[in-house]
């Protein structure tokens, strides 16, 4: 072949700067681009050789060797895949216009958005000239008579193509590594980011260092063709192997078949496991995963590992790694993968997407889309069916995936609507109750509850005004059936008092214990219409106050004004809110409610509140205390208002009230101790 000299075809003066602009973001990214092509180039072969028109040399095996040279500064890829023809090397290498290069530079000359840039179409072989000043390729042709083709390219406009030397098909590439850049000629470097990238590409890649002075040992009937022999190690004792020191062999970088290739019943849960712990380093051993293989309507394979949570130590934080063909393309790639999925950690191999995806163009794309939604989708079947037929796994599991089902509510619709009946709530005895197992629990009715009760209190007019409190109970019942209540608990420890009321009470309510359990249930009931969720302390709910009449009643409302006017006298508080209520749980002397909505505008401001913002008694209107007409100390302020010690007993009862609650402010809490010596002087004299 005649020596060729040439101007590579579209401008590319205007190119280089572009693609040197790379280098200010995925600079390792050649390494991808050039074993990928080595990589093609390879499948190509293979295919020809299935199709007959190429035969494969006996005792092939596919490979691509990677070789790094810090000496002489270079770094070499080679395949024995299909090779160029000069002619090629001329269309796929020269002219690198035809995929639209002219076009790209026009649009994106004048940006500075590497977004845009990296990868924005094949510029493949072209991203070597990112870390090289000098490119060379030597290839071969598969095809009968074909002549080896050196070519070398100075990253100018200019290039040389000559006759070459390859003797075997296939091609190299060799890089001349720009002095800035040398730290890729280093072997570590090297495996690192063919690591990152290449770890499961379907062709076997090795590694190895130019004139290496390492060596290893290996048994002497275990030697290759290729290996360099150093020495010969003789067997010290008769019945030892002899051995044989080699010069150190190329090292296999990466996992020709990785697990989310195979069929999923191929699979056991031995692989999943070590899987999971060689590419995501986590040794805390997931809760279980989800096998994604599909061909249609789109080619998708994966797996989604629900890992471990540790809450209280640690951010969740996932890992979603997204490939093409085994290729890898980068970790959490928003648009693909959906947002709460980011807790994850797996693996997605989409061939359908982009190789080089720009994030930007990713956005608006609506294939993308479907892919993301299909996988939103497994996710929640694969939940659903847990629930349905593994309950008691799924009820082990629950704590750990329900914050991160949750957050999926709140960011995606569909998700939600798919879970809304397998979302589970954990009650006061630990069981895990679906949202329509919950709405059930506190609809006994009252009066059955009542009757197993033992406190149970009669009413003490009973027969005079059973008619009356007929007419009240129907009132209560049409109410409830308006709205369909769902009680829950905050902080186990903090509300005890009110679990202890409800469990007395044959009432039932929920543990909501984590920071997206408030955004959720507002969610829940802006979903579900006639479902309101109320924490343990919003209300008095009927269960808990013995029966009354309309007669009795009114005596409480002359009690609460009598002993409201002695309370806020005591506690020197004019605008508490006090009610005189009968409890059934007679030990019980004093606690307090405070509205929901005016609890959830408190949390409200408690998050927004701006440092040093003094939130003084906000939200203190829907705050109430209770008295219970039924506990003799109550009584004894009823009946001895202007008593002695009336005034610390109020004080006392307001202070236990929010003790049942919330700790008390620091001066408050010192008041309280001092009071409560006081009292208990009293008792020695
Ligand atoms: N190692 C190789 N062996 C055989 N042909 C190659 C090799 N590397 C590149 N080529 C040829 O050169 C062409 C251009 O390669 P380049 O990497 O620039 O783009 P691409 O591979 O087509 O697209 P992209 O890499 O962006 O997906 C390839 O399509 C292929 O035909």
């Amino acid at each position: 072949m005649a020596e060729k000299h040439g101007s590579l075809s579209i401008n590319s003066e205007n190119i280089f700067p572009i693609i040197k602009k790379w280098l200010y973001s995925d600079h390792d990214i050649f390494y991808r681009e050039l074993i990928s092509n080595g990589c093609d180039a390879i499948t190509k072969l293979k295919k020809l050789d299935m199709m007959g028109e190429y035969e494969l040399p006996e005792n092939y095996k596919a490979r691509i060797d990677v070789v790094v040279d810090p000496e002489a500064k270079t770094l070499s890829f080679t395949d024995n895949g299909i090779g160029m023809t000069a002619d090629e090397v001329e269309e796929y290498i020269n002219q690198i216009a035809f995929s639209g290069a002219t076009d790209f530079i026009s649009k994106y000359k004048d940006k500075t958005d590497n977004d845009q840039i990296i990868g924005h179409f094949g510029l493949g072989f072209y991203s070597a000239f990112m870390v090289a000043d000098e490119v060379h390729i030597d290839t071969l042709s598969y095809k009968e008579g074909a002549k080896a083709v050196h070519w070398e390219c100075d990253g100018g406009t200019e290039f040389t193509m000559t006759e070459g030397d390859k003797a075997e098909v296939g091609t190299k590439i060799t890089l001349f590594v720009n002095e800035d850049v040398l730290e890729f000629c280093n072997e570590y470097k090297a495996r690192e980011v063919i690591k990152k990238y290449c770890s499961f590409m379907p062709t076997e890649i090795y590694l190895s260092k130019a004139n290496t002075k390492e060596t290893e040992t290996i048994k002497a009937d275990e030697k290759r063709p290729d290996d360099v022999v150093v020495e010969e190690i003789k067997p010290e004792k008769e019945g030892d192997e002899e051995k044989l020191k080699i010069v150190k062999r190329p090292e296999l970088l990466n996992d020709t078949n990785p697990l989310w290739m195979k069929n999923p019943s191929e699979c056991t849960k031995e692989e999943y496991l070590e899987f999971y712990r060689k590419v995501f380093k986590d040794y805390k051993e997931p809760l279980f995963w989800i096998h994604l293989n599909m061909d249609y309507p789109f080619n998708l394979k994966g797996i989604l590992y629900f890992p471990r949570i540790n809450m209280e130590y640690e951010s969740i934080e996932g890992t979603i790694k997204l490939y093409n063909n085994q290729v890898f393309i980068a970790d959490n790639i928003k648009e693909v993968i959906p947002e709460f999925l980011m807790l994850l950690k797996g693996v997605i191999d989409c061939p359908d997407l982009p190789l080089n995806v720009s994030r930007s163009a990713l956005q608006n794309d609506g294939f993308v889309k479907k892919i993301s939604d299909y996988i939103s989708k497994k996710v929640a079947d694969k939940l659903a069916g847990m629930c349905k037929t593994e309950k008691e796994e799924y009820d082990k599991y629950w704590d750990d995936i329900s914050p991160f089902i949750k957050f999926g509510c709140l960011k995606d619709d569909k998700f939600c609507e798919k879970m809304t009946d397998y979302i589970l709530f954990k009650n006061l005895d630990g069981k895990y109750l679906t949202l329509p197992e919950c709405l059930e629990v506190n609809k006994i009715d009252p009066d059955e509850a009542e009757n197993k009760e033992e406190t149970e209190e009669k009413s003490t007019d009973e027969s005079a005004e059973a008619a009356e409190t007929e007419a009240a109970d129907k009132d209560a019942e049409a109410e409830e059936k308006k709205e369909k209540v769902i009680y829950y608990v905050t902080d186990e420890k903090q509300q005890s008092q009110y679990i202890n009321m409800f469990k007395a009470a044959k009432m039932d309510a929920v543990i909501l214990n984590h920071n997206i359990d408030q955004p959720f249930i507002s969610q829940l009931e802006a979903k579900n219409e006639g479902i309101k969720f109320k924490r343990i302390d919003a209300d008095l709910t009927d269960s808990l106050k013995s029966k009354t009449s309309k007669k009795a009643e009114e005596e409480l409302t002359k009690a609460a004004e009598t002993i409201g006017k002695v309370m806020k006298k005591a506690l020197k508080k004019d605008k508490i809110e006090i009610k005189v209520e009968k409890l059934k749980n007679k030990k019980i002397a004093s606690m307090m409610t405070l509205s929901e909505e005016s609890r959830r505008m408190q949390d409200m401001m408690k998050m927004y509140a701006m440092p040093g913002m003094d939130m003084g008694d906000y939200g203190k209107e829907g705050e109430t205390l209770v008295l219970n007409a039924n506990h003799p100390l109550v009584q004894y302020v009823l009946d001895h208002t202007d008593g002695s010690n009336v005034s610390m007993i109020c004080e006392q009862l307001y202070d236990l009230a929010l003790l049942q609650q919330a700790p008390l402010e620091p001066e408050a809490m010192s008041k309280f101790i001092t009071r409560s010596n006081d009292i208990m002087l009293l008792l020695t004299k």
